[in-house]
């Protein structure tokens, strides 16, 4: 047998890495896959072999201890079919929609956006390409200048004039922030075609993103498949608020599955029409946003895209710590500022390189329609940044509408210290005049009009004094109101108790879009051979955390095989024996391809001595130290209590087996 000198230091960055080499070992190592692949698959719905699956668990087993048990908050498990009025409530029946466009001949479907993105960036890509050969080359021409840039995505080395360049790049900056009309005129001045026919597409129109369904064999209830968990919160906020003994701040969090009818699913688990999300919803007083735990996230530094940079078409980071950035009002308030720390610390620790994490504030027309300040954490992978946790302020804008909708009083009740007066525009119904005048109706009209605001209440009494006026009700129905039927006056009152619908935080992590990028961000191939790939990912969220392989089929190692693998169960471990004929260098490939940290070989040793060899996945370094105490050092390692510099100075290098093939 070789003897192989271990490693201590690894070079991760041998070679550039390599997209096709991940997706080939992720589909090798059945990380996911398309689901009905035998049928020919559907576009945008994938399936989870044993390695994704466990990864993503781990991942939601990390997320949960990291929020819900950190921070107390209160788990929901909601339905995902959800009726429509609530979503039509919510406004997603009308809002949740995407532009796209049709293929003028071939009618292929395309999201808006997403078209003029591409096209727009494989221009830029060919133009710096051809000035990088024109810099070697000759300068540019005038008949340079004139050429059309290419159809398609993809990239061909052709200058653009600057102009051109300048108008490209601000667009970019602000892609998220065009309407259908904007992104219809972007396509015609740009000559931009359907990359895949080079074909002209038509008008940008809006396409609805849910699953539409019906409820009940007759199929008179419309539902939906809900497209986020949140609204599963709202409508049961007030158990949640009585669960909480009635005060606020305090978070509920879910986990669960949604769905979105992408317009063109694309990019493997990136845009997906059916999802794990992870949401939290913050419920906090309007008036005071501060966080009591805001000092544990302050000095926590982050790369900041505020929308401004982005408005005048720049994408500089800026990097500050979370107390500054909510100090200069950067970011609105400290419980938003709070939210972003967590999510840094959640995303860094399972393993995304916080190089490559920024946090982007949504610009005006990008933010949802109830939002009052947005940013995502986006991760830099090969595809360029994805968004994949959005953290926006909702305001009282769901509770509100909610509220309004059932009748259903959706607010927090404070007592004051102190009794407080206050003046107030009321409304009070002549009951003896609007039973008669109204009939059946009465009723309606009178909730109507109990049901206006204030400054409501000051418009209609002003129409009021100038005559009769229309009130028009939520169903449509529009009645004749006249002065004679109600009084509407200021009126003093002393108030004991402080009524307020709280704002709501919500951080909203898509999981597969995290988990894919933790893949390309662990990823490298070893310096030998770019054949051996390697997925470093953190022992917490790993698949298997530790590989139990004896150096041959000899039966005299089953019952040290056994005794090892109960040991590290017992102690939650989620361990794996590998006794198949392969070599033992190729057991450890296979397993460095799962992203398993430690491997423990059984050997003859193991017999004679009771020693055990203990390899770690990146540096193939290998130590050797007694039975009992290799497996301690192993669930020390998995928990996080000791990393491997430490293991090693308590166990002495082996020099004993040729580590790979
Ligand atoms: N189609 C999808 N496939 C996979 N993950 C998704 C998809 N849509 C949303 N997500 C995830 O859910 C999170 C919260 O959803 P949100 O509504 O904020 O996304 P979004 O702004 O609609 O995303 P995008 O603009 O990319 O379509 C996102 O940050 C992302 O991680």
């Amino acid at each position: 047998m070789a003897t192989s000198v271990p490693t201590t230091s690894v070079k991760k960055d041998a070679h550039p890495f390599n997209r096709e080499t991940l997706e080939g070992l992720l589909a090798k190592r059945f990380f996911y896959t398309r689901a009905f692949e035998i049928y020919g698959g559907v576009a945008g719905l994938y399936d989870y072999g044993p390695p994704g699956s466990a990864l993503q668990a781990n991942i939601i087993e990390f997320w949960r201890k990291h929020f819900i048990i950190e921070e107390e908050m209160l788990e929901l498990d909601t339905t995902i079919m959800t009726v429509s009025d609530v979503l039509k409530t919510s406004g997603h029946v009308d809002k949740f929609t995407d532009w796209m466009v049709k293929d003028v001949k071939t009618g292929d479907v395309l999201r808006a956006d997403h078209l003029v993105e591409g096209v727009l960036e494989a221009r830029l890509k060919g133009d710096k390409e051809a000035r990088g050969l024109k810099a070697q080359v000759a300068p540019v021409t005038d008949a340079d200048k004139k050429k059309k840039p290419k159809k398609n995505m993809k990239s061909v080395a052709v200058q653009l004039p600057d102009d051109v360049v300048a108008l490209y790049e601000s667009t970019l900056a602000q892609i998220d922030n065009y309407t259908g009309a904007q992104l219809g005129e972007l396509i015609r001045t740009q000559s931009i075609l359907n990359p895949d026919t080079g074909n002209e597409v038509g008008e940008p129109v809006e396409f609805n993103l849910m699953f539409e369904s019906s409820i009940g064999p007759t199929g008179q209830i419309k539902g939906y498949l809900r497209p986020e968990t949140a609204q599963g919160h709202f409508v049961n906020f007030s158990r949640l608020l009585e669960f909480n003994y009635g005060r606020v701040p305090f978070a509920s969090a879910q986990i669960g599955r949604s769905f979105r009818n992408e317009i063109s699913p694309r990019a493997g688990l990136l845009r997906v029409r059916e999802f794990t999300m992870a949401e939290i919803e913050h419920f906090v007083d309007p008036l005071d946003k501060r966080h009591a735990r805001f000092d544990e996230a302050k000095d926590i530094v982050v790369g900041f895209l505020p929308k401004g940079v982005q408005e005048s078409g720049r994408t500089e980071i800026i990097k500050m710590t979370i107390g500054e950035a909510v100090a200069q009002k950067i970011v609105d308030n400290e419980t938003l500022g709070y939210f972003l720390g967590r999510i840094y610390l959640f995303l860094t620790r399972i393993g995304i390189n916080p190089a490559r994490l920024r946090f982007r504030q949504h610009m005006k027309n990008e933010m949802a329609h109830y939002a009052a300040d947005c940013w995502d954490a986006e991760i830099h992978t090969s595809y360029g940044w994805i968004e994949c946790v959005g953290c926006a302020d909702r305001s009282a804008y769901d509770l509100s509408v909610h509220s309004k909708k059932t009748g259903q009083k959706l607010v927090v009740r404070q007592a004051l210290p102190d009794p407080i007066i206050v003046e107030r525009w009321t409304a009070e119904i002549e009951k003896k005049l609007f039973g008669p005048r109204f009939k059946k109706d009465a009723k309606a009209v009178e909730d109507a009009i109990m049901a206006l605001d204030e400054p409501r209440l000051v418009l209609l009494n002003g129409e009021l004094v100038k005559g009769p006026t229309k009130l028009k009700l939520d169903d449509g129905r529009e009645f004749e109101i006249t002065s004679d039927l109600l009084t509407i006056q200021k009126k003093t009152f002393k108030e004991t108790v402080r009524e307020f619908t709280p704002n709501v935080i919500e951080p909203s992590f898509g999981l597969g879009r995290i988990l894919y990028s933790l893949l390309e961000h662990v990823f490298w191939c070893r310096e030998s051979d770019e054949a051996r790939g390697v997925l470093s990912l953190p022992s917490v969220v790993a698949p298997i955390k530790a590989l139990i392989v004896p150096i041959s089929s000899n039966e005299v190692f089953t019952p040290f095989i056994r005794q090892i693998s109960a040991q590290l169960r017992k102690a939650g471990v989620a361990c794996r024996v590998d006794d198949s004929s392969a070599s033992i260098g190729k057991r450890y490939s296979r397993n460095d391809e799962l992203g398993t940290p430690f491997g423990i070989t059984v050997d003859f040793a193991t017999v004679q001595n009771g020693t055990l060899t203990l390899r770690e996945r990146d540096t193939t370094d290998q130590r050797i130290g007694k039975t009992e105490e290799v497996i301690s050092l192993v669930i020390d390692l998995v928990d996080g209590r000791i990393d491997w510099a430490q293991a090693c100075e308590k166990l002495p290098a082996y020099t004993g087996v040729q580590d790979v093939e």
